[in-house]
């Protein structure tokens, strides 16, 4: 009976340094939400195990002692996961913090590079997914299709309301505030439905931008709030753009327009936000961006009418996240293999 106990015990011990031997043949990743239960890239493991051995957060947490000096690349998506000095400290051969996406506010790269971490994100692949929902938004803001299905769905009579009028997306007068990548694509998509085009950006991109796209540059965003009757964010998040969108923007906003933010939450204050349409300075808003996110559900934002409040999901398509995971491992490969980052963020 002992014998046979030592044995299973022994069997026990050589099956784990079994698994974790196999664990360990590649490298690392600690991977956010990735491996959670129910988490969207869940789908995506496949592409990333070809590569690396995925460590999902909430296994590291439990056995830190196990993985700690393995891990060298860290996968965030978002704000989930703080990469602060704690986390940093306690990986000693980190090499790459691989975001998906391209803004990368939530980290604090100068902290990250003084681990003789790099910080890689991934631009391009976003675009024309972010560049959709932001139209997306627009449209279902001005069209009132979320009104319209619940009216399908769920309504008592049969009398259409008349506050389910929109406004026409034709012919109106976009201004998209911050032109980079994306809000070049929001303005080539605007071109389609024959929209004015109005933008206010640090620097003034007469080449590609204006003449591509037929947009107006203008010089102060007040005029651009003044004109027009949808107004895009597309800017990252940085202390310049803080709450850019603030109770004195609103006022100078027409009381007919619309505010759709796919940048970031921070961007507009959202206090002023609630204000501003309770007071019916503007018509409406349509967000994919918020904070915190998601929104809590009773939330004022979401108690008023002529609101649209998505999770940010700005990529979340099939196709944009495989190529934004794949895009990721590039990136982590060329970081952990000292070669040329695809996509470096440099502080
Ligand atoms: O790519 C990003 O950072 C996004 O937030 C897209 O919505």
């Amino acid at each position: 009976m002992l014998h046979m106990t030592i044995r299973l015990i022994r069997g026990a011990f050589r099956l784990r340094s079994t698994i974790t031997q196999v664990v360990m043949e590649k490298p690392c990743i600690l991977a956010t939400t990735l491996g959670a239960p129910g988490g969207i890239y869940k789908c995506f493991e496949p592409c990333i195990e070809k590569h690396f051995t995925i460590i999902p957060y909430e296994r590291f947490v439990q056995r830190k002692e196990d993985f700690a000096d393995k891990i060298q690349a860290l996968f965030v998506w978002g704000a989930a996961l703080k990469v602060d000095q704690n986390l940093l400290q306690s990986l000693p051969n980190l090499k790459a913090v691989v975001n998906g996406g391209v803004g990368v506010d939530h980290l604090d790269i100068p902290l990250i590079n003084s681990f003789g971490v790099k910080v890689t994100n991934t631009p391009h692949v976003v675009d024309n997914a972010t560049a959709d929902i932001g139209m997306s938004l627009m449209l279902a803001s001005a069209r009132k299709i979320v009104e319209g299905h619940n009216f399908s769905k769920f309504r008592e009579s049969d009398d259409f309301p008349e506050s389910s009028l929109g406004t026409d997306v034709s012919g109106a007068t976009l201004g998209i505030i911050g032109m980079g990548r994306i809000g070049y694509k929001i303005a080539k998509r605007a071109q389609g439905f024959e929209m004015k085009i109005l933008y206010h950006n640090r620097n003034r991109r007469p080449e590609s931008e204006e003449r591509a796209v037929g947009a107006t540059y203008c010089a102060s965003m007040k005029e651009l709030l003044q004109r027009s009757d949808f107004v895009m964010v597309v800017v990252n998040l940085s202390p310049q753009t803080h709450k850019l969108i603030g109770a004195k923007e609103f006022a100078m906003m027409k009381p007919n327009s619309t505010l759709i933010n796919i940048s970031r939450g921070l961007v507009v204050d959202q206090d002023a936000l609630v204000e501003a349409l309770q007071k019916k300075m503007i018509r409406a808003a349509a967000l994919d961006v918020t904070y915190p996110e998601p929104l809590p559900r009773d939330h004022p934002l979401l108690a008023i009418p002529n609101v649209i409040v998505l999770p940010h999901v700005g990529t979340h398509t099939m196709e944009t996240s495989q190529i934004m995971v794949e895009r990721m491992v590039t990136n982590a490969l060329a970081a952990l293999t000292g070669g040329q980052i695809p996509d470096e963020v440099k502080a």
